[in-house]
Parts: structure tokens; C-alpha cells; sequence
């Protein structure tokens, strides 16, 4: 069979259905981050044949590629999907948008391009899920951190003049996916930085109290040795862009001039149903054009060896639920036969919520040029820009930033930490979760409850972030292991075609509050005990006067987002006796020839972003299944 197919210079991408062939020896459903990593590593030896069916379609707008300012992805609506949880109980019944990339590429085309890893302890606690003899730790990740990213370390004049710190040896320089550092640094962020860009109009500190600085002022703040250490702390933080300045993603990655692979099929606009089934054993999706409600232009496709799913944490489970894998009231109400009873599916569901500390202005601001006189000063903007075009230097090429703290539990609450870890740990397992949870997931929950307490009274993990921007808004307090458990379950009226139920649960579990409201204090302290004093703080969020704790909660309730867009772990990878969804080896229990690879495998959350961890896990899943094939 040889498909009609339109070779520019990307990798085999099918006009149309009726272009793919029968059957491939593997078929990816989603050509996100995680997909197109893995299909990469799978068609890269010619063995194997890999179709992926993608959602979304080719993208390679400006809007896609613009690094400055890190979110201009965010401003076009056809880049990713966006629908409303259901109302959050926690959060006086309001909805929050559920966001993810929709293109080839996924979520890696639209996110804010900031590359972090988080600490060893996050990736030892996923291993100790499975006793010692497990394959999952820091030391075994490290490997697939430095296969994942090539690491462009910032010019000897900028890490001097800014006292970057980094270590090149947590890093790999083979990947197609980058991480750069601008070649530019509001002063603000850092040291005495000299404007690369001289601007008369506007008012230059020359030696600005920095906003990286200003955490040294506090007890127990340290400066980690790199981003990709595993050691909290203050840190710097690569953009995944290029050299040249364009966002470095999955696409450009891992697809994109591989051409010559007659072994790798994509199609594009095409949403992916259900896994076929014979008995246990996947055999194939079913799959119809993206818009399109109509069963009868439906089409099946076969794999030989495995379907891989790389949906992403909202839609993979949606698309095992509505195979037949899942907990079987829920896929009962929805009148899908059971293949196989698996409570885990859509349980566990977490993500990073932000708006969590306080939302502070500096009212005593005179440090420019700073990010909003790339949005207001006309003269900056026709320097800034003239300096990109031309050298692609300068200001418009800083994402959204490269410098912020990652803190762990008892550096922000000394006095408290100890008592609130206990407290949390003592609780019942079910309490908090939702009623008729079915026992393995409660079993896990258990064991993640050991696993945080632990993580709460650690000095080697990070609870508290903040990104330091360079300018007089600080808003984002981001709260990286909250307590709360959520649920994505298939809309049961119409599984395959409306968009899953998604229901954070935020705030659900009382101990969160006794976390956040430490956040809150130690967000002040940082504003008012540390040189960024100097700069008239002026508290917008909750605001100076709000001080009950009552008062404090309450406005917890009516301005947290539950999502930072980094959901994890509605296809845990646990033990079965856990709630999981997936084995170490990532193989879906109970079915065969099943796997998924995306971040809904994440047993729970990491102390940072994402995305560095997504790709180094699909790395690693790419090995696993090479090694069963
Ligand atoms: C707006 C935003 C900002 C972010 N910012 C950052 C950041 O600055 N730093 C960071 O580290 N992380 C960030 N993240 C998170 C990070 O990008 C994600 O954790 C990571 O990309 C997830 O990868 P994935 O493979 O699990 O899913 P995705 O990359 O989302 O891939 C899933 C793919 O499956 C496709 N799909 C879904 N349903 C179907 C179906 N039924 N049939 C076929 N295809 C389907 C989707 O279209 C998508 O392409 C951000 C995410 C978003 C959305």
C-alpha cells in the first residue's frame, strides 16, 4: 500500500482518510506533546509503522511561533479547546475554563514556553507508589531529561552581568526541542543590568533592588544550582525556543523533516472516539472528522501491536471511558458496555491552581524599561523591535520570564508547617473525597496522603511558586501540590461527542486552606520584610485589611483558579491496588495492547511546570514500549 501523500517538509501527513492503510503496528491518538515524541522515537529505525490521528490540524502561524511574551498562542481561540468545568462548590459555584492545545504539537504549541523540572523527591515519591523494586525514580528519569531537551546555556555576558545560575550537567544537547535563555533581562528581575536597548524616555534605575534578590532577604530561601537540579529554591529557567527565537514544540521537534519516513502517517482533524476492542485486547480506534456527529462517516483503523493513547489528561480518560474502561457506574449511566471495571480512570485529577498568595502593585515603581513599555512606551516598542529584526536580540525575545521561586513548605511556614503536615496526614482517606469513591482509589489516595505529608515537612521539595516578571504587578502565586482530588468522567448523554464532565473539586479538602493561608502570609512577608519594601507595595488581593482567617478563605473562594493549565493524573500510573490506570510499564491494566503515554499518567503533581516532565516521560515510554515490541 502507498498512500497518496503531501511531502513538504514534514513527516507524511495524509489529505485525507481514506489515504491510511488498514492496519500499523502502532496507532497514536493525539499528536500532542507526548504523541509526537513517541511516535518520533517509534518510526526513527524504519521497524516499525506509526499512524497518528490528531485533533487539531498544522499550525505554523505567527501566533504560534512568537516567543516574546510567551502567551501571543493564547490570544488565538482556534489553537485550543476551552470549555467550562462544572461549578466548583469550593469556589461559590464557579466555573473555570478547561484549556488545552488543540494541533499538532497539543498543549506544547499554545503554553507559555517556561521549562522547568521538578525536585528528585517528586520523581522518587512516584517510584515509592511501587515499593523498591520500582523503575521510576530521579536517577532513572535524569537519562530522559537530557534525551528530552537540548540545553542552550545564556552568553557569558548575561549570566555574568545577572548572576544566572546554571549547571550544563543536568542537561542534554541532542533533542530537537530547545531551551534557550533570552539574550536579554528586565532589569527588574536581576542585577545591574545595561540596557541593551537605550531608552531616553524612560526613567533607568541604575541599580534597581531586584525581585531575585529580594527572596534572599527572607530565612531559609536558597538559590538552586540549576532549574534542572531537583533542589527547590529561587531558580532560572530556559523558554523552549529556539536559538533563533522561535517556540521550540513537539512539532517542530519531533515531526517536522521526517520525510523520508514512509513508515510514519499522520492525519490531521480527525477526532478519535473509542479503542476497538476483541475481548481484552485493543485492536484498533474508531474515528470520525473533526466536527463531524455522524457515526456513519466513522472509520476504524487496526494495530497490530499497540494503540497509544496521548490525548491528554482531560481526553484520555473520556476516550477509555468511552471504550469500556472505567468505573462501571459511571460508564453504565452512559450505557457503555464495560470491557473492563477500572475505578481509576478520571479520578485523581489535579492541576496547579494560581491566584493563591496575594496580588500585589508596587506603587513606588521607577524601574524601566520594563514589559509594559513594550506594550505602551511607542519609542522602546520601535527599538525593541528594530533590534529584533535586526538580530532577533533585545527584549522581544524574553517569554513570559526566566526567574522565579520554587519554595519548599517549611521555609514558608516555620512555625506552622509541622502541625499542618500531622493534621493532614491523620485524616480519614475517604473524607474528602467524593462519596462512593471505590476503595483502590481511596487505597491510593493513602498512600499519596504519606507521600505529601512527607513532601510538607520537606526542605527538599517545593510547595510555593512565584514568577518574577520585572514589572510592578506581582499576581501569581501558583500552589504546586494541592491536597484536593478531582474527577473528569464522560458526559453521560452523550459520551463520544460532548466534552467531559471535568470537575476540579478545588478547595474540597479543608487542609489546602490551612496551606494556602500560609501562603498568603508569606506573600506579605516577601513584599514587606525584604528590600522590594522600597517599592510601596500596596496589596490588591485580598487586600491589607483582610486578615480573619474567615476573610482570608473567603477570598480564596471567590479569586483561586484551580488551573494553571497543567492537569495530571486521570490515568495514574499506581498500582492497581491504587486506583492506577497504568503499570510501570504504562500498559492500561486488565486489557492488552493498551498504553498511554501523556501526563494523565502523572501519579501526582511535580514541583514545577509540566511540560519538561511530559516530554521526558514519552521519552522513557517510547523505550518501554520498544522493548515489548
Ligand atoms: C495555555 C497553557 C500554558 C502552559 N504553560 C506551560 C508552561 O509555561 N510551562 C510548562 O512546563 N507547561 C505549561 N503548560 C503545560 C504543558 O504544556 C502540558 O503539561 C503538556 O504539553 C501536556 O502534554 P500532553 O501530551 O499530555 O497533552 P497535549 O500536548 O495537550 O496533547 C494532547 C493532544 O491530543 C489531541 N486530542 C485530544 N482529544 C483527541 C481525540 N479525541 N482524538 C484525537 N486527538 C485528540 C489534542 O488536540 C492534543 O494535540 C501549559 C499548558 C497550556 C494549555
Amino acid at each position: 500500500y502507498v498512500p497518496v501523500a503531501r511531502s513538504v517538509e514534514h513527516s507524511t501527513i495524509l489529505e485525507r482518510a481514506d489515504q491510511i492503510a488498514a492496519e500499523y503496528d502502532y496507532i497514536i491518538v493525539g499528536g500532542g506533546t507526548s504523541g509526537l515524541t513517541v511516535a518520533d522515537r517509534l518510526t526513527e529505525s524504519g521497524k516499525y509503522s506509526v499512524l497518528v490521528l490528531e485533533l487539531g490540524h498544522f499550525q505554523n502561524g505567527t501566533a504560534v511561533n512568537t516567543v516574546s511574551g510567551g502567551i501571543s498562542a493564547f490570544f488565538d481561540p482556534t489553537l485550543y479547546f476551552s470549555f467550562p468545568s462544572v461549578p466548583q462548590s469550593g469556589l461559590n459555584n464557579r466555573t473555570i475554563g478547561v484549556v488545552g492545545g488543540v494541533m499538532l504539537g497539543g498543549s506544547s504549541g499554545v503554553n507559555g514556553m517556561q521549562v522547568m523540572r521538578g525536585q528528585k523527591e517528586d520523581y522518587d515519591r512516584w517510584g515509592s507508589y511501587f515499593g523498591p523494586n520500582t523503575e521510576w525514580s530521579w536517577d532513572g528519569l535524569l537519562p530522559y531529561f537530557k534525551k528530552a531537551w537540548n540545553f542552550h546555556p545564556p552568553s557569558p555576558q548575561l549570566t555574568k552581568e545577572n548572576n544566572i545560575k546554571y549547571d550544563t550537567r543536568y542537561w542534554g544537547n541532542t533533542s530537537n526541542v530547545h531551551a534557550s535563555f533570552p539574550s536579554y533581562l528586565w532589569p527588574f528581575i536581576s542585577e545591574n543590568q545595561p540596557l541593551s536597548v537605550p531608552s531616553p524616555e524612560c526613567v533607568c534605575s541604575l541599580k534597581p533592588e531586584t525581585q531575585v534578590a529580594a527572596f534572599g532577604d527572607l530565612p531559609g530561601v536558597e538559590y538552586a544550582p540549576d532549574s534542572g537540579s531537583g533542589k527547590p529554591g529561587v531558580i532560572w529557567w530556559p523558554t523552549s525556543a529556539t536559538p533563533s527565537v522561535l517556540r521550540s514544540f513537539a512539532r517542530p521537534g519531533h515531526w517536522d523533516g521526517v520525510e523520508t519516513r514512509s513508515n510514519y502517517h499522520t492525519l490531521v482533524d480527525q477526532k478519535v472516539l473509542k479503542v476497538l476492542f476483541q475481548g481484552k485486547k485493543a485492536t484498533g480506534v474508531l474515528f470520525v472528522p473533526v466536527g463531524s456527529t455522524d457515526l456513519s462517516q466513522s472509520r476504524t483503523v487496526k494495530a497490530k501491536k499497540e494503540v497509544i493513547l496521548a490525548a491528554g489528561t482531560i481526553h484520555t480518560p473520556q476516550i477509555l471511558q468511552a471504550s469500556g474502561v472505567g468505573p462501571k457506574d459511571v460508564l453504565k449511566a452512559a450505557g457503555v458496555p464495560v470491557i473492563v471495571d477500572l475505578p481509576g480512570v478520571g479520578s485523581n485529577f489535579q492541576d496547579h491552581p494560581f491566584s493563591v498568595g496575594a496580588n500585589f502593585n508596587l506603587s513606588n515603581f521607577n524601574v524601566h524599561p520594563d514589559p509594559t513599555d513594550l506594550q505602551t512606551n511607542q519609542t522602546f516598542i520601535a527599538i525593541a523591535e528594530a533590534e529584533f529584526a535586526a538580530n532577533r536580540t533585545g527584549p522581544l525575545s524574553v517569554g513570559v520570564t526566566n526567574a522565579g521561586a520554587f519554595l519548599p513548605f517549611p521555609v514558608i511556614a516555620p512555625a506552622t508547617f509541622k502541625s499542618i503536615a500531622d493534621r493532614y496526614e491523620a485524616q480519614d482517606p475517604a473524607a474528602y473525597l467524593p462519596k462512593g469513591t471505590p476503595p483502590t482509589v481511596i487505597a491510593g489516595y493513602q498512600a499519596q496522603k504519606k507521600g505529601l505529608a512527607k513532601l510538607l515537612r520537606s526542605r527538599g521539595a517545593s510547595v510555593y511558586n512565584v514568577i518574577m516578571r520585572g514589572t510592578f504587578t506581582v499576581e501569581n502565586v501558583v500552589y504546586l501540590h494541592p491536597l484536593s482530588r478531582g474527577t473528569v468522567h464522560i458526559n453521560t448523554t452523550d459520551p463520544y461527542f460532548a466534552q467531559p464532565l471535568v470537575d476540579y473539586r478545588a478547595l474540597s479538602n479543608p487542609a489546602d486552606l490551612d496551606v494556602l493561608v500560609e501562603f498568603l502570609y508569606f506573600t506579605r512577608k516577601l513584599f514587606f520584610e525584604t528590600r522590594l519594601s522600597a517599592y510601596g507595595p500596596f496589596e490588591l488581593v485580598p487586600g491589607a485589611n483582610v486578615t480573619a482567617r474567615a476573610d482570608i478563605l473567603a477570598s480564596l473562594r471567590d479569586n483561586m483558579n484551580p488551573s494553571t493549565f497543567h492537569p495530571i493524573g486521570t490515568s495514574s500510573m499506581l498500582p492497581l491496588e491504587l486506583g492506577g490506570v497504568v503499570d510501570q510499564k504504562l500498559l492500561v491494566y486488565g486489557v492488552k495492547g493498551l498504553s498511554v503515554v501523556d501526563a494523565s499518567t502523572f501519579p501526582d503533581l511535580i514541583g514545577a511546570y509540566t511540560q519538561q516532565t511530559t516530554y521526558a516521560v514519552a521519552e522513557k515510554a517510547a523505550d518501554l514500549i520498544k522493548a515489548r515490541a
